[in-house]
């Protein structure tokens, strides 16, 4: 049998996920099994250097570095499929920065520091919006002048991996999936909702940017471009900051002070109840839309640190949807069960993903 170490590498807004792997294969040049051997989340810091260094330790990982690397990069533009990383591939992606200002330098210094980390190990990207190639025409195209849709300005669509993953998980429980109309609401650090036909992205509610959409815990989705407007015009605020406020200080924490979903559900403060509701309902909205774009749901499929994790919430967002049949089994909700629907209307699952697996299994398309 040989074997290789794989490390894959999840940077995303607010938390440093690492899982190590090994590739075994039976006889040289077999198609490997992906085994995982530890994982570990930290949170996301400036230094990746340092990062990095806190991350192997706690994967205890030091003594044998790794000879794959894996990195999942938000933004992939026009770039599709997981691909061995090198200088032009960097280049193509310090390009797009200023779509996912968020996530991408962060994710690219975390790349620069394994390369030099490991000068030996062969490096690899996969792409959030990669799982989006598949979206219909009307919903890649934005309604802004050609001209601008020339520039590249139109739905790239993220989270892709946390999809797949999400998937992936629900069809080795019923294959069905593969085959009917799903609607997955991914709600982390960032949140977003996608519309899936016959395993395949039709739709989704972020476009250009990990900003659109639905709001998220810090950012504030998708607003009136009006408003925007008017802040540069008549209240004098630059880009930098609107950029500030709209990322760092918007969604949950604009309207309750911090956007921690733990805390709001069991505060009783009205702006807290306020922040929750109004999540609660654009989250349901955006089921509802996704599922217009496909004609009809059969799978609802929760995701994420809040998705997976709040049961409270999900019951809010399923009480909004009852005229689309959609009905909780309370007890397997509360308890957190991977199935929670009544058995009646669509199925709703809740899952833990796992978005370093698809990191490890989309290496095997390039080594
Ligand atoms: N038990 C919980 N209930 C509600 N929210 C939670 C819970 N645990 C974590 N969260 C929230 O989940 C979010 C992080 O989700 P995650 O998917 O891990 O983030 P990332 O986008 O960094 O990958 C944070 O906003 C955190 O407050
Ligand atoms: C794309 C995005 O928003 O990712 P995350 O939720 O990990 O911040
Ligand atoms: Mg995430």
């Amino acid at each position: 049998m040989t074997t290789r170490r794989l490390l894959a590498l999840n940077v995303g807004s607010s938390t440093l996920k690492g899982a190590s792997y090994l590739l075994n294969a039976e006889v040289p040049g077999a198609q490997p099994r992906v085994v995982e051997r530890s994982r570990v989340e930290i949170s996301v810091g400036p230094d990746a250097q340092e990062r990095l260094a806190t991350l192997l330790e706690t994967l205890s990982e030091t003594a044998a570095g790794p000879e794959v690397v894996v990195h999942r990069i938000v933004h992939g533009g026009d770039l599709h499929e997981s691909r061995e990383l090198d200088e032009a591939v960097l280049a193509k992606l310090d390009a797009l920065v200023p779509f996912a200002p968020l996530h991408q330098p962060l994710a690219l210094a975390f790349a620069r520091a394994a390369r030099l980390r490991w000068l030996q190990a062969r490096q690899g990207v996969a792409f959030d919006t990669d799982f989006h190639a598949s979206l219909a025409p009307w919903s890649r195209r934005l309604p802004i002048p050609e001209a601008w849709d020339a520039l590249g300005i139109r739905r790239y669509g993220f989270h892709g991996l946390a999809f797949a993953s999400a998937l992936r998980i629900v069809a080795s429980h019923d294959a069905g999936i593969l085959q009917s109309r799903a609607v997955f609401a991914h709600l982390g650090g960032g949140c977003s909702v996608c519309a899936v036909e016959d395993g395949r992205s039709r739709d989704t509610t972020m476009a250009l940017t990990p900003l659109g959409g639905i709001p998220s815990p810090t950012r504030s989705g998708d607003l009136d471009p009006g408003a925007l407007l008017y802040l540069l015009r008549h209240e004098g605020l630059d880009a930098q900051t609107l950029e500030e406020g709209l990322s760092r200080a918007a969604g949950l924490a604009g309207i309750a002070g911090h956007g921690d979903m733990r805390m709001l559900l069991a505060d009783p403060d009205p702006q807290a109840q306020l922040a929750v509701e109004l999540f609660a309902v654009r989250i349901a909205q955006a089921i509802a839309a996704m599922a217009t774009a496909i004609g009809g749901v059969d799978h609802v499929v929760f995701s994420g640190g809040i998705g997976h994790r709040a049961p409270g919430l999900r019951a809010r967002i399923v009480a909004r949807l009852g005229w689309l049949g959609l009905a909780l089994a309370s007890r397997d909700n509360d308890a957190g069960a991977i199935r929670i629907d009544g058995g009646s209307g669509p199925a709703i699952w809740n899952v833990a993903i796992d978005e370093e697996r698809e990191l490890a299994e989309s290496a095997l398309a390039w080594l």
